[in-house]
């Protein structure tokens, strides 16, 4: 009776979905021992959107108590992870205003800034804030020359980042903890790296470290293991719940529902992409209520589908009958390829590395440090030093390896971003960057044409204020800024990507395409003259893709500047392209429909809610295929592809060939194979790439089924008591 009451009182309604563990959880704990209490609550963004009535969450219930639990926070759709953080953090319009509290902080009088710590590295720039200085120009993160303003690792730690430094006094710095976090995130050999020289995975440990010195009392992390290395992401992960479980501080993490949860997060609190509606409770509990996520990113992550079938576990209950059924029929990757599918017969080379070293301070003895390419290794039987690697036309690789092992620093050798590219032996497109006798060495300006390339670096320094059809027309100019060099034909492929991506780049979301598709037209209408006349007219009046000279880079969602850069790097068809790190921040179906240009251009479509029974009736012909008018049909037979991603989700069908670079200072070279077909189609290729161990057991979800534990008398039989 006392229990209900208090639970009435603690409450109010029930929250969405509710689990009896989760009610006895709280039964007990006063409103004072709670840290965030967030009852009937609606959250708006602004003001302006509450005269609107569309407000970000509707009927928010949300508690976080003292006790032993660690929360994730799962949303598909990247703003709704960082809105729901951020609505944590204190921000945004909640009403009525004392919907959301926080018991604990107001009690003791510790301001919500100073209690709450936020690190976001999904949809946020990277980059160390404003707190350090990073280069002002790509190539300068590769230089050694430093400036006065390049502060180290330390300095940024030590928040001495002001030119001054050294009048503040270092008061209030915990060198205890200073000391045990730089142990923990492996940062000691980085210390006295100028931060600007860091690499994207060494950035993030930089900016966890940086959160826990401040010491909040909660700490909310947006997407903390994005571009993590698999190694890596299980160090950080541990260390998290080292200092969550002694609430040093309290960790709340937002991930997306492709990626492994923790075995540490003892509760979910999953937001609907489409209706932000939002279901929480045990972890358990959720795994029973959504199968999928606990098919996609619980215990079964990775596992394909006949080997959970042979599994004894009671799959019929936790998959969703269409999941399964399309996990099993289906025989094409997300971007339409079989699963066993040859490479191309390898063409000319295109790029050629013979034994490439690269290496910082080579004149000081005590701080010199290779980077790339500090092994031997045999080449034609013989035992050759650095990096031996070829790529030729036809050829896509994927380029893997831990976090600070070279990657980015390979590629720009090949991008000419790094300077040390005039003095290696390197050959780009058959020539050297500098002359040698009776061969002209290979210009900056041809590379750029040849090349397409995106990145996290180059969305840093890309101008923000080009138009978007500027940024793809730039990919026929010599630089971003100068006037680029464009035909009618040119102008016919740019119309075509816009219409393509309209939908994601457009302000109104719409595209014009979508609307003739559906228009009713008589008879075999697909393929009518009529429709084939629409088309054509879209193409000579161009008026539907207007808004792609009003808006700008600057305007796009973070999601949608990185397919912005994307389809730059596509659009000239280049020679090689480079997709470094080039999906991530996408929401899920967008990089998805990404992948899928890729490998089909404007030929195939992708209908989400198309019939399962067989796999294939998900994808169908586009207009364009249907009327032959297909300007882009995908990556093409002469061209080469390179793509880095830590995430597996994020790489190409096509990728056939693999390069794993080694963990930095091991001396072992690095290795090389090929995948029998696309990656997600041959899960277990991804753990042969990383070297990682076997699954363990699968772990049993909520209550045994029959069947699920051995029986009594095997289990002795097998010497266990
Ligand atoms: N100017 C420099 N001086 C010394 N070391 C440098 C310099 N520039 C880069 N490095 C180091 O080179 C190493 C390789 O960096 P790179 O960015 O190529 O790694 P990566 O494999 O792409 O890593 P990530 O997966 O984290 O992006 C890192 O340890 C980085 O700190």
């Amino acid at each position: 009776m006392f229990r209900a009451q208090l639970r009435r009182q603690a409450f109010g309604r029930l929250p969405n979905v509710y689990s009896p563990s989760r009610l006895s959880q709280y039964a007990g704990v006063t409103t004072s021992a709670l840290i965030i209490r967030i009852k009937d609550a609606t959250i708006y963004k602004d003001v302006l959107d509450q005269d609107k009535a569309s407000p970000l969450f509707n009927n928010v219930n949300f508690t976080l108590s003292g006790k032993n639990e660690h929360w994730a926070i799962i949303a598909r759709n990247s703003s709704l992870r960082t809105d729901f953080l951020q609505m944590l953090h204190g921000r945004y319009l909640c009403t009525p205003p004392d919907a959301r509290t926080y018991p604990q902080f107001t009690a003791r009088q510790i301001p919500l800034q100073q209690a709450i710590g936020y690190i976001g590295f999904d949809a946020e720039r990277d980059g160390l804030g404003g707190t350090a200085v990073k280069g002002a120009y790509m190539s300068q993160r590769y230089e050694a020359h430093r400036e006065v303003t390049d502060w180290s690792l330390l300095n940024y730690l030590e928040g001495n980042t002001d030119l001054n430094a050294l009048e503040k006094p270092a008061d209030s710095l915990d060198t205890q903890l200073l000391a045990k976090i730089v142990k923990s995130l492996d940062l000691e050999p980085l210390l006295q790296l100028p931060v600007s020289n860091l690499s994207n995975g060494q950035t993030r440990r930089a900016r966890i470290a940086k959160a826990l010195l401040a010491k909040p009392e909660l700490l909310l992390l947006n997407a903390p293991f994005m571009g993590m290395d698999p190694v890596s992401q299980l160090k950080i992960s541990s260390f998290l719940q080292e200092m969550a479980n002694v609430s040093l501080p309290k960790i709340i993490l937002a991930i997306r529902p492709e990626e492994d949860i923790p075995p540490w997060i003892t509760h979910i609190l999953h937001i609907n992409p489409k209706t932000a509606e939002i279901i929480q409770g045990t972890t358990a509990h959720i795994y029973r209520s959504i199968p999928r996520l606990a098919y996609l990113s619980g215990p079964f992550v990775g596992v394909d589908l006949p080997t959970l079938m042979t599994m004894k576990c009671n799959l019929n209950s936790l998959l969703p009958r269409s999941l399964a059924r399309r996990q099993h029929d289906t025989e094409v990757s997300r971007d339409y390829l079989p699963a066993l599918h040859d490479p191309l017969p390898p063409g000319p080379p295109l790029v050629e590395m013979h034994g490439v070293k690269v290496s910082y301070n080579v004149t000081d003895n005590v701080d010199k440090k290779t980077v790339l390419g500090d092994w031997s290794e045999s080449v034609e039987g013989t035992k050759r030093e650095g990096l031996w690697w070829n790529v030729h036309r036809g050829e896509r690789w994927g380029v893997f390896g831990p976090n600070g092992s070279g990657k980015t620093t390979l590629l720009s050798l090949i991008t000419s971003d790094h300077p040390q590219t005039y003095g290696l032996p390197i050959k780009l497109f058959g020539r050297s960057r500098i002359p040698s006798p009776g061969e002209l060495g290979i210009s900056i300006f041809e590379l750029q044409s040849r090349i397409g390339h995106s990145s996290p670096e180059v969305h840093t320094y890309f101008p923000k204020q080009l138009s978007i059809r500027r940024v793809l027309e730039s990919a026929w100019a010599d630089t971003p800024l100068s006037k680029p060099r464009l035909t009618h034909q040119n102008d016919v492929r740019i119309g075509a990507f816009l219409r393509w991506f309209a939908p994601e780049l457009s302000p109104t979301k719409t595209s014009e395409l979508q609307k003739i598709a559906e228009t009713p037209l008589r008879g075999n209408w697909r393929r009518s003259g009529e429709m084939r006349r629409k088309l054509e007219h879209l193409n000579i009046v161009s008026n539907d893709i207007d808004w792609a000279d009003s808006t700008t880079f600057r305007d796009l969602s973070f999601s949608s500047q990185r397919v912005l850069l994307f389809l730059r790097a596509l659009v000239n068809s280049p020679d090689l392209v480079i997709l470094d790190e080039a999906f991530s921040g996408m929401d899920k179906e967008v990089r998805d429909k990404c992948l899928l240009f890729l490998s089909q251009g404007e030929k195939m479509i992708f209908k989400p809610h198309g019939k399962t029974l067989n796999g294939n009736t998900r994808y169908s012909k586009s207009l364009q295929a249907d009327n032959d008018m297909v300007n882009f049909g995908g990556l093409e037979d002469r061209q080469a592809l390179l793509t880095i991603s830590h995430d597996k989700e994020d790489i190409p069908g096509c990728i056939r060939q693999w390069i794993c670079l080694p963990e930095p200072g091991e001396g072992k070279s690095a290795r090389t194979g090929t995948l029998p077909g696309p990656l997600e189609l041959h899960p277990e290729s991804w753990r042969k790439i990383w070297k990682l161990p076997p699954r363990p057991e699968m772990p049993t979800i909520g209550r045994p089924g029959r069947g699920q534990y051995p029986r009594r008398k095997n289990y002795k039989q097998a010497g266990n008591e």
